[in-house]
């Protein structure tokens, strides 16, 4: 490999005393702080009594094989896996795993989170509301008595067209030719050829010559005739109706719109389920504008002091059009293919993938890629070559999250597919930060786009002296989650250890690439804390002498009285 990040270490310390070209890295600690460079014998003397506490707590739990460490607010995956792969081995890309009737079982939820599910997608477009409390509080539990920490999403069923009934439980075919009917009234038993939508005004404003395409092109219909609100459709192109199919109506090569609310009744009332159970993230199903995901966010504010997150599906010809706002008045965006690719033709998802999980840097939002990510793992316990070149272009785009969808919640090889796109993300993430390391383009510019341009900037610096110093980690005390964001946004060649004293905040860091969230007490004194976590994570042997860490808050000091103190130092362990 032609770079060494030690020769780039002696370059650009080979003037300074404290560097000794026999170690890792430097002799003595060295802080940079508000722009001054000086030496700084912190005092790092080991704590050993506070290791020790920390054992017997996990001892007393009974939870010796997950090494569980209390005081440090850290999952057991991530630190089992910092112990195994060291800094730099940590996977950055989250995972998202949709829950289902194959992995529902506590035994099964615990083997997701130790194959490294970061957050637990519930759809609740499928199975009851007992069922999704059912999960919710298996997790729960999870996370309290194995110290693990995923977060929970539930995703809303949105107001959209589609089967409920073709009179077989499975798919069925339509030949060219043949004429089906269209009804919302229920019919009892079998009746060939007719299809049940799910909602009554499924045909307003439809005419007689209208294309009706089903799941994007899964099968294609003419519109023949129209009898009070029932349709009656010729078979153009043949195809599958799949169970719960969705239906699409165009004119002119033009989309026809159905007007409905991106959030039906029914979703409200999964809401405020959501809101119960205490979720961190809603993900919006069919969001059209700004205006819907503001209004649920305005409802939360209102109903819970929980800060739960909303995130807005990108899967709607119209959401495109007004990609710019939604990203902006949301907590995220998941770029959901699967309904994209039955309004946009699907030639143009990948561009349009690229497109949003920039947009999303820019805007500092966490973007999930979704659906059928692995598909053919379902039935297959290998995936395609196709499916894994596709999983390594999203890691490869700098996406924040992945998503299993079938491959999880019904799949035959679930934990299979999971540790698939662990194993790719990892190789991805390794080739990219070589490769970029060899390039001098490769800090994509990012440019003063946010409101808070002097914490922006903070980060900037921060990753760029992060991956020049060649440190081993970035260490960030942040109040609600928004510095560790930032450096996130970043994208830098170490791991983010976020801090923070934020419950909802930490969840919520669970889905932004490359951040570690610990949750810990923060005191009002920045030197405290900081000296405070590395004690104690040197003294559970998480770093060690001559690695060096990058720190950066955005917490008030304790003698700030009008400002807010934010710093970037680097730290030698001693
Ligand atoms: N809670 C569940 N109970 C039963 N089946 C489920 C559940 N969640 C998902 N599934 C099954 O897994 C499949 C894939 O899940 P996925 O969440 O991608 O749903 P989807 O129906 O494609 O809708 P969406 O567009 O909201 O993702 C679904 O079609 C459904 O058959
Ligand atoms: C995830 C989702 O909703 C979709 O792909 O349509
Ligand atoms: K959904
Ligand atoms: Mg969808």
């Amino acid at each position: 490999m032609a770079f060494s990040s030690d020769s780039m270490l002696q370059k650009i310390f080979a003037k300074s005393p404290a560097f000794d070209s026999n170690k890792r890295v430097f002799g003595k600690p060295v802080s940079i702080s508000g722009g001054a460079i000086s030496c700084n014998e912190r005092n790092l003397k080991s704590k050993g009594r506070i290791a020790v506490k920390a054992a017997a707590a996990a001892d007393v739990m009974g939870l010796k094989n997950h090494e569980v460490n209390l005081d440090l607010g850290f999952d057991v995956v991530a630190e089992r896996e910092l112990r195994e792969k060291g800094f730099l081995g940590m996977r950055k890309t989250k995972l998202v795993c949709t829950i289902g009737p194959a992995c529902c079982s506590l035994e099964d939820l615990e083997r997701l989170a130790m194959r490294g599910m970061n957050v637990a997608r519930l759809n609740m477009c499928h199975n009851t509301r007992e069922w999704h409390r059912d999960v919710i509080r298996k997790i729960k539990k999870l996370n309290e008595e194995k110290g693990f920490s995923v977060s929970v999403m539930i995703d809303t069923e949105g107001s959209l067209i589609h089967v409920v009934d073709h009179g077989v439980p499975s798919s069925l075919k339509a030949e060219e030719g043949s004429v089906w009917v269209f009804t919302a009234q229920k019919f009892e038993g079998s009746r060939p050829f007719t299809v049940q939508a799910n909602y009554q005004g499924f045909s307003e404003g439809i005419m007689v010559g209208d294309e009706l395409v089903i799941d994007g092109g899964m099968a294609r219909f003419e519109v023949v005739e129209k009898m009070g609100n029932d349709l009656h459709c010729k078979c153009t192109d043949p195809g599958l109706f799949l169970p719960r199919a969705k239906l699409s109506f165009w004119r002119d090569g033009k989309l026809s719109y159905h007007g409905l609310p991106t959030l039906s009744p029914k979703d409200w009332e999964d809401v405020d389920f959501g809101i119960s159970e205490g979720v961190d993230f809603i993900a919006m199903s069919f969001v059209n504008d700004a205006d819907s995901v503001k209004d649920l966010k305005n409802y939360l504010f209102a109903k819970t002091s929980k800060s739960i997150r909303v995130l807005a599906k990108i899967e709607t010809l119209e959401s495109l059009q007004k990609l710019e706002e939604i990203v902006e008045a949301s907590d995220g965006i998941m770029v959901a293919r699967g309904d994209l690719g039955v309004e946009v033709p699907l030639e143009q998802i990948p561009t349009v993938q690229e497109d949003i999980t920039r947009l999303c840097r820019q805007m500092n939002k966490p973007v999930i890629i979704a659906s059928q990510l692995l598909e053919s793992m379902v039935e297959y316990p290998t995936p395609t070559r196709a499916e894994v070149a596709d999983v390594s272009e999203a890691v490869r785009q700098y996406a924040d999250a992945l998503m299993l969808s079938g491959e999880s919640a019904i799949g035959l090889h679930g934990q299979k597919a999971l540790s698939v796109l662990q194993v790719a993300s990892s190789r991805m993430e390794l080739w990219s930060r070589e490769e970029n390391r060899q390039s001098t383009l490769h800090n994509c510019q990012l440019g003063g786009s946010l409101s808070d341009c002097i914490a922006e900037e903070i980060c900037s610096c921060a990753v760029q002296m992060a991956n020049n110093l060649g440190v081993d980690a970035i260490f960030v005390y942040t109040k609600h989650g928004e510095m560790a964001s930032l450096l996130s946004r970043n994208r830098p060649y170490p791991p983010i250890f976020a801090f923070t004293s934020d419950s909802d905040a930490r969840m919520a860091l669970n889905l932004q690439w490359g951040v570690i969230p610990l949750l810990v007490d923060l005191a009002d004194d920045m030197e405290a804390n900081i000296s405070k976590t590395i004690d104690l994570m040197r003294a559970n042997g998480m770093v060690k002498e001559g690695e060096a860490v990058l720190v950066v808050s955005d917490l008030t000091a304790a003698h700030a009285t009008s400002t807010t103190f934010q710093s970037i130092q680097v730290k030698i362990i001693v």
